[in-house]
C-alpha cells in the first residue's frame, strides 16, 4: 500500500539529514516539503520567529500540543539547555511513531517526551504524572478549535504561572479566531502578533505570543 506523507517525509531526514545533527533534520525537512511536498511543518520563515522566542524565554518546562512529525519538536529541543524538558502531545498513534524517529534522528530523545493521547485527556493529569508544576512556554499547533478550550483548561489546572509564554502556530491561516479573540481581549493575557507567512508559501499567517500575566 502507498506510504503516508509522514513516512515519505522520515524517509527524507533518513536519506538526507545527519543522525544527531539537529539542524539537518530541520534542513531535510523544509527542502522536502519546499520542493516535493507540501506538510503542515511549521517551516523555516515562522521557525525562526518560535526560535528567537524559545532563546528569549530560555525555558525549563516546554508543553508542545501536536507534534505531528517533530519538526517544531526538534527546532524547540535543539535550543533548550540541560536538564530543561519538552513534553509534546500527540494524538495519532501513527504520526507519533514516526516523530519519535524524527526526534530520535536528531539525537534529541533525552530532552524530549512525547505523549500519545488527547491534550483535553492529558492536561489535567501533567501535573501528577509528569511532576511538572507549571510551563514557562507552551506552542499551540494542533486542531486550532482545540487551541481555546486548552487555554482555558490550562489555566483551570494552574499549569500558568505569571510570565508563562503561549506562542500559537497558523492564528491567520488556517487561522483561531476565538483563541485571537480571547488573549487579545483578557486582561489576563499581553498579545503580541508576528507576522509571516504560511510555511513554503506566500500566504499570509503568523505566530501570536501571549504572556500570561497571572
Ligand atoms: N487535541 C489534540 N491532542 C493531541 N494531538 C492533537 C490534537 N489535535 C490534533 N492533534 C495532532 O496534531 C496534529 C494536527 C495539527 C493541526 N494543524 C493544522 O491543521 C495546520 C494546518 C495548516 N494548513 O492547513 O495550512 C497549516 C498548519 O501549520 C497547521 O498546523 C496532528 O498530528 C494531530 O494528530
Ligand atoms: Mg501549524
Amino acid at each position: 500500500t502507498r506510504s503516508t506523507r509522514p513516512q515519505r517525509l522520515l524517509g527524507a531526514v533518513q536519506k538526507n539529514a545527519t543522525r544527531g545533527d539537529p539542524g539537518s533534520v530541520i534542513q531535510a525537512i523544509d527542502h522536502y516539503c519546499r520542493n516535493k511536498e507540501w506538510a503542515m511543518n511549521v517551516g523555516d520563515e515562522k521557525g525562526c520567529i518560535l526560535d528567537s522566542v524559545v532563546s528569549e524565554v530560555n525555558p525549563a518546562t516546554v508543553l508542545e500540543l501536536g507534534t505531528y512529525c517533530g519538526y517544531s519538536t526538534v527546532r524547540i529541543a535543539r535550543l533548550l539547555p540541560p536538564h530543561a524538558k519538552l513534553i509534546t502531545l500527540e494524538f495519532n498513534p501513527a504520526v507519533a511513531a514516526i516523530a519519535r524517529q524524527v526526534i530520535a534522528w536528531a539525537g534529541l530523545e533525552d530532552k524530549v517526551q512525547l505523549v500519545e493521547g488527547a491534550s483535553g485527556d492529558f492536561i489535567p493529569r501533567i501535573k501528577e504524572q509528569f511532576g511538572v508544576k507549571t510551563f514557562d512556554l507552551v506552542f499551540l499547533d494542533h486542531w486550532k478549535e482545540y487551541y481555546l478550550p486548552d487555554t482555558k483548561l490550562m489555566e483551570e489546572c494552574g499549569l500558568l504561572r505569571k510570565g508563562s509564554v503561549l506562542l500559537a502556530d497558523n492564528v491567520v491561516c488556517p487561522g483561531a479566531p476565538d483563541y485571537l479573540e480571547y488573549v487579545r481581549s483578557s486582561p489576563r493575557y499581553e498579545s503580541r502578533y508576528f507576522k509571516s507567512h504560511l510555511e513554503y508559501t506566500k500566504v499570509e499567517d503568523g505566530l501570536e505570543k501571549s504572556v500570561f500575566l497571572g
